[in-house]
């Protein structure tokens, strides 16, 4: 019998409607999710990379149940979370927690830490804080806080100690799963390693599963031990992050990497990579990456590349993989 994963994700789907250009034509569609399928077992991560505009913090919203997806399936531990009570999933949020990437935003100024890290406890178990001083200390003691902490306020704070907090916040419940966008991202670079140990640290400690979002492959390359890289809401190239940095299958990814300096090279680095955005409006007919590929062939016109097995656990979609792989190594900036 195979375990069920603790993330199962089956056919996900999200489309927004476009503001109406004009009274006589429908309005259009941003297809932010099309068909996105990924598990992640208990205890493992999963890192999610693309441009701005690719899906991510959508595949987010929607793991974390803030949004009903057009069609598709997203199951916690068996349960699918579009198909539970509201008070089974108020119950089962306890087990899957978020983290922002703005550490500045996602704190109230307002509110003592104690509050801020406790909120998550007074949704689930109610208003008594009185009881909540002793978790929140000890939240505070695993992110490398102190206790005492907890009577100040946001601004007291620096922007890593800040993310930490965010984390407590997130720890509090003792959840199985952290979805995490891009959580290193607003922070100085000599801060991000202290927190992507810190993220790693926990994970060994706790048995945690992160869904990692980032637009830097070298950030989830350091916390996750599978990869999918996602353009224009689809998954176009899933596996271990090795597979990735040395064989990788996708064009796509290869022009990431290319933007990205990478991690197992050694040395500092962490760098933002390429901000560009993926445009909604690709090729309509054929691979939706044909209009970049440097690749790119008449089937690539025609056809939509399936995302099949190009290695063990390594999948690509591309008709061109084979071709991508044979590469030379891609020239990695740094
Ligand atoms: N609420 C919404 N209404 C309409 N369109 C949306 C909405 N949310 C996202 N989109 C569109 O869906 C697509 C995917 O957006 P999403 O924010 O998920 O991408 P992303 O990869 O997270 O980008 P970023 O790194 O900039 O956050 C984009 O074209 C975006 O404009």
């Amino acid at each position: 019998m195979t375990a069920v994963p603790l993330l199962d994700v089956k056919d996900l789907e999200q489309r927004y409607a476009l503001p109406r250009e004009s009274l006589f034509r429908p309005p259009g569609q941003v297809r932010a999710l099309n068909g996105v399928n990924v598990q992640v077992a208990a205890g493992r991560s999963l890192g999610i990379v693309g441009e701005s505009g690719s899906g991510k913090s959508t595949f987010a919203r929607l793991v974390m149940a803030l949004e009903r997806p057009t069609s598709g399936q997203v199951a916690l531990l068996g349960r699918d979370l579009n198909r539970i009570s509201a008070d089974e999933l108020r119950r089962t949020r306890r087990d899957f927690q978020m983290v922002f990437q703005d550490p500045y935003g996602s704190l109230d100024p307002r509110q003592t830490i104690a509050r801020i890290v406790a909120e998550p406890l007074t949704v689930l178990e109610g208003a008594d804080r009185a009881t909540f001083g002793e978790r929140v200390a000890a939240a505070l003691r695993q992110v490398g806080l102190r206790g005492a902490d907890m009577e100040k306020y946001p601004h007291e704070f620096s922007g890593g100690q800040r993310q930490r907090i965010a984390i407590a916040r997130a720890l509090i419940t003792q959840p199985k799963l952290i979805v995490a966008d891009e959580p290193v991202s607003a922070l100085d670079v000599s801060v991000q390693a202290q927190v992507l140990n810190l993220m790693q640290d926990l994970q060994e400690q706790f048995g945690l599963s992160y869904v990692l979002i980032s637009h830097d492959l070298a950030v989830v390359d350091y916390l996750c031990d599978e990869v999918a890289v996602m353009y224009l809401g689809r998954i176009v190239e899933q596996g271990r992050p090795e597979d990735l940095f040395e064989h990788c299958a996708h064009p796509y990814t290869r022009a990431l990497l290319e933007a990205v300096p990478r991690a197992r090279a050694g040395g500092g680095r962490r760098r933002r990579g390429s901000q560009a955005i993926a445009s909604q409006s690709a090729a309509t007919t054929g691979c939706p990456y044909v209009v970049r590929c440097p690749l790119a062939d008449q089937h690539c016109r025609e056809a939509l590349p399936a995302l099949r097995k190009v290695g063990e656990g390594h999948l690509a979609a591309c008709h061109r993989a084979e071709a991508v792989m044979a590469l030379p190594p891609a020239a990695v900036e740094g």
